[in-house]
C-alpha cells in the first residue's frame, strides 16, 4: 500500500518509523510519503491560509497549495487512482469497518487541514479525479487532521498481511467484525500469577480451554455492557446464546 501524506507539519508522522509500522515501511510493506504543504506556495512567507468568506472565526486553509499538490502527487499515473482521505470534525464516523475497507486500497491520500479547515472546493475539485472520503475520528475537537491521520493509517496499516506478526490477535480484536461479535475485550493477565496480592483468575491458569473461552467471553459481554451498551443493543440476538443472556 501507499500512503501519501500531505501537511504543513510532517515532523508529527515520526512515530510512523517506529515499531511495527516502521517496520512495515523499511520492508517496502507500506510505502509512506510525506509532502510539506508549503511546498505548493510562491510567496516569502509561505502562505498556506487565508480569512474566510462570509467572516467567522479563525483562518482557512487557500485551496491553491492543495490543488498544486494532488495534481502532482497524483500525476504519478502508474500508481493507479488513489483514495482522497480529509480527517475533519463533520467527517463520517471513520469505524473498524472503515479500517478493514481501506486496508484494501492500493494507494490513500490524507490531506491534513489545519486552523479552521480547508477550502471546501479543494474535495470538490478532488473528486473529479478521484473517490474523496470526509472522515472524522471522534466526537471531540483536534487542532488539526495529523493526529487523526495517524490514527486513521495505525488502524489500516495493522490490518495488512505481514505487519502484525500475530495475525489472531487482529480477528480477536474489538469491533471485528464476526469473531467477538463487536464486543469489547475483556481484561487480560500475564505473570506473575500474583502481583502486589492481586491474584490473576484461576480459571486462566487451569488449562481448561473450553472453560477459559468461556469466562473471556463473559467477561466481554460484561465489559461491553457497563462500557458500551450502545454495541449490546446492536447484537443480533440470534448470536447470543442462553448463557450469554444469563450474563
Ligand atoms: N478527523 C478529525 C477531527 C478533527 C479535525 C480534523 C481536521 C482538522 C483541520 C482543522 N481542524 C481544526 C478544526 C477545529 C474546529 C472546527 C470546527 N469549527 C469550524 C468553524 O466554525 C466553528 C466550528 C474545524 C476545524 C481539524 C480538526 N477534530 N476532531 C476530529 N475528530
Amino acid at each position: 500500500m501507499r500512503i501519501d501524506i500531505i501537511t504543513i507539519f510532517p515532523d508529527y508522522f515520526t512515530p510512523l518509523d517506529l515499531s511495527l509500522i516502521g517496520k512495515a515501511r523499511r520492508s517496502g510493506l507500506i510505502d509512506v510519503r510525506l509532502h510539506d504543504l508549503r511546498r505548493w506556495t510562491y510567496d516569502r512567507h509561505h502562505t498556506v491560509d487565508d480569512t474566510p468568506y462570509g467572516g467567522g472565526p479563525g483562518m482557512v486553509m487557500k485551496p491553491e497549495p492543495w490543488g498544486e499538490a494532488l495534481d502532482e502527487i497524483t500525476a504519478d499515473a502508474d500508481a493507479g487512482t488513489p483514495r482522497l482521505i480529509l480527517p475533519t470534525p463533520s467527517g463520517l464516523p471513520f469505524t473498524q469497518q472503515d479500517a478493514v475497507r481501506l486496508a484494501k486500497e492500493p494507494w490513500l491520500i490524507f490531506a491534513c487541514g489545519r486552523y479552521e479547515g480547508i477550502d471546501a472546493r479543494v474535495a470538490v475539485d478532488a473528486a473529479q479525479r478521484m473517490p474523496v472520503e470526509e472522515l472524522s475520528i471522534g466526537d471531540y475537537v483536534l487542532n488539526g487532521g495529523e493526529v487523526a491521520t495517524l490514527v486513521i493509517v495505525e488502524a489500516i496499516s495493522r490490518l495488512l498481511p505481514g505487519v502484525l506478526g500475530n495475525v489472531e490477535s487482529i480477528t480477536q480484536d474489538s469491533f471485528a467484525p464476526g469473531t467477538m461479535d463487536n464486543l469489547v475485550e475483556g481484561p487480560v493477565y500475564t505473570k506473575p500469577p500474583v502481583w502486589r496480592g492481586h491474584e490473576v483468575p484461576p480459571i486462566l491458569l487451569s488449562g481448561h480451554h473450553a472453560a477459559i473461552d468461556r469466562w473471556r467471553r463473559d467477561e466481554a459481554l460484561r465489559k461491553t455492557a457497563r462500557n458500551r451498551p450502545d454495541l449490546i443493543r446492536r447484537l443480533d440476538p440470534e448470536s447470543l446464546d442462553k448463557r450469554d443472556r444469563e450474563v
